[in-house]
């Protein structure tokens, strides 16, 4: 089985070359002859880049396969660009176990779109009480790599100490999301000015920045790797500057729409706005740009949030936080860090897919475009550009913030280990 993609530029730079793949690894770049009754992807000079990895996804499979399911969720990534993708252990049941993550890896398997890694939860049940068996999850048929209680904090310290202690020993990280759950009681919305003149309880950014600190100091101590889940403050990013700047083993992560969206789209009412943590102020999502420009946030990660109609479509307390991310994730990065001149194709590469594999421990993804390495790739087209309709999207649910804009960046192809999941907006 063959594959050659004609004239494409590897992170944007340089003249098109073409790419030959055979038995889902590249063997040849250059000029290069097209074998016998190979698949051929005209590339017309698109980007070509390492194929996205996506630290932070819910797939809601088991338990509400009525808004995502590793199926659909799996379109979605794939036409989103994405090999390899992580599923959030906030499960009904919670992904505590290494039944539960066993089924969600070998679906994702049957699947074959795309890598499901499932995430472990920290806390037995995600309640915050104990700790769940860790080390079986590692040593399971998943090989459990990341660990999260995500939706809730694991805010005990004491509980949060071991579990950056085991970490160590299992080689996985923990990622936390991080919310001082004391200071977010009955939270709405980011605290301040605009949050208050509409009534909402405010959701303070030191909620989030006191534990990131905090955990900084406990990964620190334990010379154990810590990930911080959907960074949304400038103050996170002076705490993560600082705590990197003394050899803390910590990444971070932002998603597109922290990049992009301010809590001025309180004022639309409409609680396909609201999400944890909340849309922050301009100058925060300015910040955001530059830290991950920097490198101070090592990477995008979707927080890919499907919800039903009926939990999002009501007034905004009733709400349930989350927006739909995969398949836009790429063009909100174009919009925000790439027309902005923060960041350039390969810098696109660091951001979506080397750092994510790095963080997620994949051996396999983030790789080099160069002989010899797996064809997990993805085609984009940066100069066409595309109308977001929720409906049209591949996921079940349809709580997108971008619905009726357009946006630069298409991926017209991705490849999972050299086999095409997804061509021009349709999977294969
Ligand atoms: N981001 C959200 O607003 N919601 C997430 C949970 C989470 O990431 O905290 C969800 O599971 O819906
Ligand atoms: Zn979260
Ligand atoms: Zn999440």
């Amino acid at each position: 089985m063959s594959t050659v993609i004609k004239g494409a530029r590897p992170y944007g730079e340089g003249d098109p070359v073409d790419v030959l793949i055979e038995d889902g690894v590249i063997t040849a770049i250059g000029a290069v002859q097209v074998p016998e009754g190979a698949e051929v992807i005209e590339a017309a000079g698109q980007v070509l880049l390492p194929g996205f990895v996506d630290l932070h996804t819910h797939l809601r499979e088991p338990g509400r396969e009525d808004t995502e399911t590793i199926d659909s969720g799996s379109a979605a990534a794939a036409l989103g660009g994405y090999t390899a993708v992580f599923a959030m252990a906030n499960t009904d049941p919670v992904a505590d176990n290494a039944v539960i993550v066993d089924h969600v890896w070998r679906r994702g398997q049957e699947v074959g779109l795309v890598d499901v890694h499932p995430v472990g939860a920290v806390t037995v049940g995600l309640k915050g009480e104990k700790l769940a068996e860790l080390g079986t999850m590692a040593a399971s048929q998943a090989r459990v790599k990341v660990f999260s209680d995500d939706g809730l904090c694991v805010a005990d310290p004491l509980l949060m100490r071991r579990a950056l202690e085991y970490s160590t020993a299992l080689d996985v990280v923990i990622a936390q999301h991080a919310e001082e759950p004391r200071l977010t009681v009955g939270a709405q919305a980011h605290e301040g000015e605009r949050a208050a003149r509409l009534g909402y309880t405010g959701w303070p950014a030191a909620a989030e920045e006191s534990i990131v600190a905090r955990d900084c100091l406990l990964a620190l101590h334990a010379n154990a790797r810590l990930h911080v889940c959907h960074v949304s403050t400038s103050g996170t990013a002076d705490v993560l500057r600082w705590a990197k700047d003394r050899g803390t083993k910590v990444s971070a992560e932002v998603t597109p729409h922290h990049l992009l969206l301010t809590d001025e789209r309180l004022a639309t009412y409409d609680p396909v706005n609201k999400v944890n943590p909340p849309l922050r102020t301009e100058s925060d999502a300015e910040r955001l740009r530059t830290a991950l420009a920097e490198g101070v946030i090592d990477c995008v990660a979707t927080d890919h949030a499907p919800h039903a109609v009926q939990d999002k479509d009501t007034e905004w307390s009733a709400a349930r936080p989350g927006m739909l991310g995969l398949q836009t994730a790429l063009s909100i990065v174009a919009e925000t860090m790439v027309r902005t001149g923060l960041l350039d194709w390969r810098g696109v590469a660091r951001v979506m897919s080397e750092r994510p594999a790095e963080i997620g421990n994949l051996a396999d993804q983030g790789r080099p475009i160069a002989a010899g390495e797996p064809a997990n790739l993805t085609l984009v087209d940066p100069d066409a550009e595309w109308t977001v309709r929720g409906a049209e999207l591949a996921s079940i649910a349809a709580n997108t913030p971008y619905e009726g804009m357009r946006l630069p960046g298409v991926v017209t192809a991705t490849l999972l280990r050299g086999r095409v999941t997804a061509r021009d907006g349709k999977i294969c």
